[in-house]
């Protein structure tokens, strides 16, 4: 028996399809885990990836060979990967498999933190989705903001609500995924807090959350909409038994995928209405556990009144032409004193969600006029949509370290005494603004995202 995974959820495991008990407890009790990343296709490309094993199921994952200080790479600050879990990859081939990345949509992840999927999200739905990440816990939202910001997507919306807030725009999403919160078990491998937490009775709450969450928040799919629900728990209560009663209780009805064998996933049938569902068994493949299931909104939802005609608002000043690549495809809109962009069509977009929602973060944040000039705000450094005529100082990895410590910078770098903003950039990959003076240059690294570990 192990010492590591709880007996009671060998035990309620032992009898499911797949499952093999022996080589399941063998695999927790190995040391070293599995390092993957998923490659960012709109930034410059990172070198581990050329020598890393593809993940099979998500075309941008990559196994690494060894766990890098991930802290101390400027291309991770720079949102060119994410380190992300292989298995939870797998949503990358349900958008495809599912045909979600055919056509603009409007997806809602509703428990988005840290954003590991909402950037998955980013990358593989259509380029024009409007994508709403959003998460509960206010102490999450903030990575959760960082995170799209360094991916560099312009639309995106971060919203900080309950999920019962989006009862209040029904029939609205035409994806919503639910990553939701759960007991954990798939995570043992990482998480060892995680064992000391799991309980049989942990589930069964989790496995009411669940259905809480899903309940209050469903009416904002719309008819014919996908729902793709996911956890990170080996447990059927929270995996099969809520697919069962999604089809019983919430109109849904399930949705096939198909996979590649060889994969090793575990293609599973719920009890009752025989829903597909997939499990990630680590001794099956090179991931940790995690389950997905896919649903269609099979009844009527009735929707909100949709202000009537497309709102006007401003379109980008001219002042800023020279920061934003094409600044007629998007509007502006101000927040405070900072001026935000998203993509013109979605003006109605944002006034509903500006209605209803708390939104943290909407669009680019391009920056704030001081009298006649820009002063550019660090998301804009960071985002896809910048002008790529920005003049820029590229710096060694050393002196990369070193400005994400927001410490100073040699006047040497500037070896033509130019004034004004650059971009610091490392191996083509922009890192944020520095202010070049006559004697001096600025580092303008956001304090509260500079780095401070030397080793971790
Ligand atoms: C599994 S994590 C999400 C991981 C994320 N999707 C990713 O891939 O990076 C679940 C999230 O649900 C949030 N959460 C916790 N309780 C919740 C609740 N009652 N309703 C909605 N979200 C909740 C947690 O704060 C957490 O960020």
């Amino acid at each position: 028996m192990s010492n590591i995974v709880p007996p009671a959820l060998v035990r309620r495991l032992g009898n499911l399809a797949g499952f093999d008990t022996d080589a399941f407890e063998a695999v927790h009790e190995q040391e070293g885990g599995i390092t993957s990343i998923r490659v960012n296709p709109d930034k410059p490309q990172v070198s581990p990836p050329a020598s890393g094993d593809p993940v099979p199921w998500c075309n941008t994952g990559y196994y690494l060979s060894e766990r890098p200080v991930f802290t101390l790479d400027p291309l991770f600050h720079a949102g060119c990967y994410y380190v992300q879990e292989a298995s939870s990859m797998f949503l990358a081939h349900a958008i495809r498999e599912l045909m979600l990345d055919k056509q603009p949509l409007i997806a809602l992840d509703l428990c988005a933190a840290p954003g590991g999927k909402s950037t998955l999200l980013n990358t593989y739905l259509h380029p024009d989705s409007l994508l709403i990440a959003n998460e509960l816990i206010k102490s999450r939202v903030t990575v959760l903001a960082d995170n799209l910001v360094r991916w560099g997507h312009p639309n995106t919306v971060v919203t900080n609500n309950d999920p019962s807030a989006f009862a209040r725009i029904p029939g609205y999403v035409d994806l919503m995924l639910v990553d939701a919160p759960c007991s954990g078990s798939g995570m043992f491998r990482k998480d060892h807090a995680a064992i000391n937490q799991w309980s049989e009775g942990a589930v069964q709450l989790c496995s009411e959350r669940q259905r809480r969450i899903l309940a209050d928040s469903l009416p904002t799919l719309k008819e014919g909409g996908v729902l793709l629900y996911s956890t990170c728990s080996y447990s059927v209560e929270e995996n099969e038994e809520i697919a069962d009663w999604l089809c019983e209780t919430q109109g849904m009805e399930p949705v096939a995928l198909s996979v590649n064998k060889a994969w090793g996933i575990e293609q599973t049938r719920s009890e009752r209405h025989g829903c597909p569902g997939f499990r990630f068994y680590p001794h099956r493949l090179r991931g940790e556990g995690f389950f997905l299931a896919a649903f269609r909104k099979a009844t009527v939802q009735p929707s909100f009144d949709r202000p009537k005609s497309k709102t006007e608002r401003a379109v980008v000043p001219d002042k800023l032409e020279n920061w934003i690549a094409h600044p007629e495809i998007f509007f502006s809109f101000t927040v405070g004193d900072d001026i935000h962009i998203l993509p013109k069509g979605r003006e109605n977009d944002l006034l509903i969600l500006q209605k209803m929602l708390y939104l943290r973060n909407a669009g680019t944040r391009v920056g704030r006029m001081a009298k006649n000039d820009l002063i550019p705000a660090h998301d804009l450094a960071l985002s896809l949509v910048r002008h790529s005529g920005i003049p820029s100082i590229s710096l060694d990895e050393a002196l990369a370290q070193e400005y994400l410590r927001k410490g100073t910078l040699p006047p040497s770098i500037n070896a033509d005494n130019d004034t004004g903003w650059v971009l610091a950039t490392f191996n083509g990959a922009s890192l944020g603004w520095m202010k070049l003076l006559p004697n001096r240059i600025n580092n303008y690294y956001p304090k509260e995202w500079r780095i401070l570990m030397v080793n971790g």
